[in-house]
């Protein structure tokens, strides 16, 4: 159960558009933020960035929220998402990893054998005060929009465990699986337990939606996802047992799995680019709301080229029952803002 001073329970942002959409209501405008909103692409960022390692920066309470709320201030989107990432309860479970600008999660000393999952230890919920602290101070500025509390899916993070960074087609965590199916349970229950404690951290500060990154979830096949991981993210969800909250699955070229990912425990699911919304609709069975799917590459087009995709992705969007627009994926570092701005107000004088 939430606390009645929870956003959700005392009406701060139950009604929001986002919410409501991802709840499979149609709001009378489309709601719309962007993934990775809180970045590279803002001058406002780079200034409160500079001089300070990522991860610090993550675990910086005050400069954690006030990163999160500059995209709210500049490009009016309906939902905030927590600066911070997803190796961020990974750093705080104890595992020795950074992020290396232009690259993405490092680690000097992966985890690919038994022994390696067996010095895994538990995340201490003390560690995580600091995103709590994050989450507060942001939802305080807030006020009736709602901020989204995220996760790693577990086969995303376990991909950046055993490959030790990014990788193409995250062979080796993939070859973990067979060569040792029991160390790779072990782990993935690892990377669940911990970003389910990420998530439920979160929330409880006061976080109105959860959303589970599965960035890595095209590289498997549909027989390994089912058997394999696809339990694992069950699991992730299950650390948001009994608090009310609405979820959403997003996955990056998802297209094989897609109708097994709301059985897994979201209210809603995320399309990156691949698939247009009709079609993912139809895969779904029509019942499921849907998030996304505009391309990121079409931000650097001329804006009629993009105008068009946009009015397009929201027209497909009317198969579902309720669509929240974004992007594919995140928004690329080298994005002009103007153009998210312009986005925004695209979607919200569309009636
Ligand atoms: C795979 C993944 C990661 N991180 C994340 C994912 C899942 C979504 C996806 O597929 O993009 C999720 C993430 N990372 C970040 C957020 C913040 C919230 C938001 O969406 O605005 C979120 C939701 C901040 C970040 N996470 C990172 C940055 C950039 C750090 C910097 O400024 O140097 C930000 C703002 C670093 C990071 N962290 C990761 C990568 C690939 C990178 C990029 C490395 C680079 O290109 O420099 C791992």
């Amino acid at each position: 159960m939430l606390p009645p001073t929870h956003p959700l329970t005392d009406g701060r942002t139950a009604a929001s558009p986002f919410v409501r959409a991802v709840r499979g209501e149609r709001p009378a405008v489309t709601p719309v933020w962007f993934m990775r909103q809180a970045g590279r692409s803002l001058p406002e960022y780079r200034a409160s960035r500079a001089g300070v390692d990522m991860l610090d920066a993550c675990l910086t309470p005050e400069l954690a929220a006030e990163i999160t709320l500059q995209p709210i201030r500049r490009h009016g989107v309906d939902a905030a998402i927590l600066f911070s990432d997803i190796v961020v309860p990974v750093l705080l479970a104890g595992v020795d990893v950074r992020i290396v600008p232009g690259r993405g999660p490092v680690l000097d000393a992966p985890i690919r054998t038994a022994s390696d999952v067996l010095k895994l230890r538990p995340i201490d919920p003390d560690a995580l005060a600091p995103i709590a602290e994050a989450v507060r101070l942001t939802v305080a500025e807030l006020g009736s929009t709602p901020l989204i509390a995220f996760g790693g899916a577990p086969f995303t993070l376990a991909s950046y465990l055993v490959e030790g960074g990014p990788s193409k087609d995250q062979l080796r965590a993939r070859s973990l699986m067979y060569a040792d199916p029991h160390a790779w349970a072990a782990l993935l229950n690892w990377c669940a337990d911990v970003t389910g404690a990420f998530l439920r951290t979160q929330v409880e500060a006061g976080a109105s939606a959860a959303q589970l990154f599965d960035s890595w979830i095209g590289s498997l096949s549909r027989r390994d996802y089912q058997r394999r991981v696809a339990p694992h993210s069950r699991r992730a969800f299950d650390a948001l047992r009994g608090l009310d909250v609405p979820k959403l699955h997003f996955g990056v070229g998802s297209g094989e799995v897609l109708d097994l990912l709301p059985g897994l425990g979201a209210d809603a699911v995320g399309i990156d680019w691949r698939l247009p919304l009709d079609e993912a609709s139809a895969r779904l069975g029509g019942g499921v709301p849907l998030q996304g799917n505009i391309d990121p590459a079409l931000l650097s087009a001329p804006w009629s080229v993009l105008q068009a995709h946009v009015e397009d992705v929201l027209d497909r969007g009317l198969a579902a029952p309720a669509h929240i627009a974004n992007l594919g994926h995140g928004v690329p570092p080298e994005t002009d803002p103007e153009v998210l701005t312009r986005i925004v107000e695209l979607v919200h004088a569309r009636l």
